[in-house]
């Protein structure tokens, strides 16, 4: 048997850090969405107990490092599943973007072996699984629009925010999120973006306010860090997009854009010296 199950990247909309945790993650505030811009997966069963990736993108790690390959493992042990499964990943996301492209990954290995191995985990088990392959995969699993608290595990369901179109461009940079929150200083904070107003911007349905409550404090690590990330967002706003900010710890910058007409532009003035820009609709 063979399914296939769609991976799609997320942006935060706010990202707060409240403090640093005795178990070394940081206590946050975020909002999330997803966008329409997907990794495609295709799971067939092996009558063999092994776990094999594979994918078209030739830099990802295809062993026990991928986020799928530990998803699937996991499923395996805590459900006594005796068969395998081969993995294939059709990679669109940008690799350590800020836009869980991984964890969305693993979101869809988990609810796909729900399908394949006809298991009938509950959603909030499969969030559960999915807090312990990482921090983003719990949001992964469900999607839509929430807010985030914890380490980013503990998820309440809020509407979507208003239809726009999103336009994202990833530097030629990798930034490890490990790395930006070992950076960060939580106690230092000057702004902290907030999660209420967020939340009412997207209840009330108005597009301007989510884009003036956009607010991510992991940018006070990394556009000092590469400053061009800065230079994408400060052209990004130069070329008309409504609302501007790093998605999760970066790289990634994307743009709101509520009027069509604006987007070819935008879209255009980045590609001119960025390569990795893409225009996609949010996800409703
Ligand atoms: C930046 C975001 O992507 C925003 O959505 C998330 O906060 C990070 O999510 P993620 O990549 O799934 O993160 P994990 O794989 O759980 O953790 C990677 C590393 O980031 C740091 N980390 C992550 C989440 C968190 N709330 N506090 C942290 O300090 C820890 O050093 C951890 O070892
Ligand atoms: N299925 C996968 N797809 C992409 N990267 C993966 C995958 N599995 C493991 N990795 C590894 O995970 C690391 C982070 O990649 P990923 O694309 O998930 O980062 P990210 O978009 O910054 O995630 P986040 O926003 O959750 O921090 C990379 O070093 C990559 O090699």
């Amino acid at each position: 048997m063979r399914i296939y199950e769609k991976a799609p990247a997320k942006i935060n909309l706010m990202l707060d850090v409240l403090r640093k945790r005795p178990d070394g993650f940081h206590e946050v505030e975020m909002i999330m969405t997803m966008v329409d811009l997907a990794d495609r997966l295709e799971l067939s069963e092996l009558r063999q107990g092994t776990i094999i990736i594979s994918s078209q993108a030739g830099y990802i790690p295809l062993d026990e490092k991928n986020l799928a390959f530990q998803a699937a493992r996991l499923v395996k042990d805590r459900y006594g599943v005796k068969a395998g499964v081969h993995i294939h990943l059709d990679k669109k996301i940008p690799v350590a973007a800020g836009l869980a492209g991984g964890s969305s990954d693993a979101a869809a290995t988990l609810r796909g072996l729900n399908r394949l191995w006809n298991l009938g985990i509950a959603e909030a088990e499969l969030q559960r699984l999915g807090a312990e392959l990482g921090s983003d995969v719990p949001f992964c699993v469900s999607g839509g629009t929430a807010l985030a608290t914890g380490r980013g595990e503990q998820l309440t369901p809020i509407p979507n925010p208003p239809p726009c179109w999103v336009v994202l461009a990833k530097p030629p940079i990798n930034v490890s999120t490990a790395d930006v929150y070992g950076r960060l200083r939580a106690g230092a904070i000057e702004h902290h973006p907030s999660a209420a107003a967020m939340q009412a911007a997207i209840e009330a349905g108005d597009f301007r306010a989510v884009c003036s409550g956009l607010g991510n404090v992991l940018e006070d690590v990394t556009l000092p860090w590469h400053p061009e990330v800065r230079r994408i967002k400060e052209a990004m706003i130069r070329l008309g997009a409504e609302g501007v900010l790093m998605s999760g710890s970066g790289p990634t910058v994307f743009g709101l854009v509520s009027r069509p007409s604006k987007v070819a532009r935008i879209y255009n003035g980045l590609r001119g010296f960025c390569k990795e820009v893409y225009a996609v609709r949010s996800l409703s």
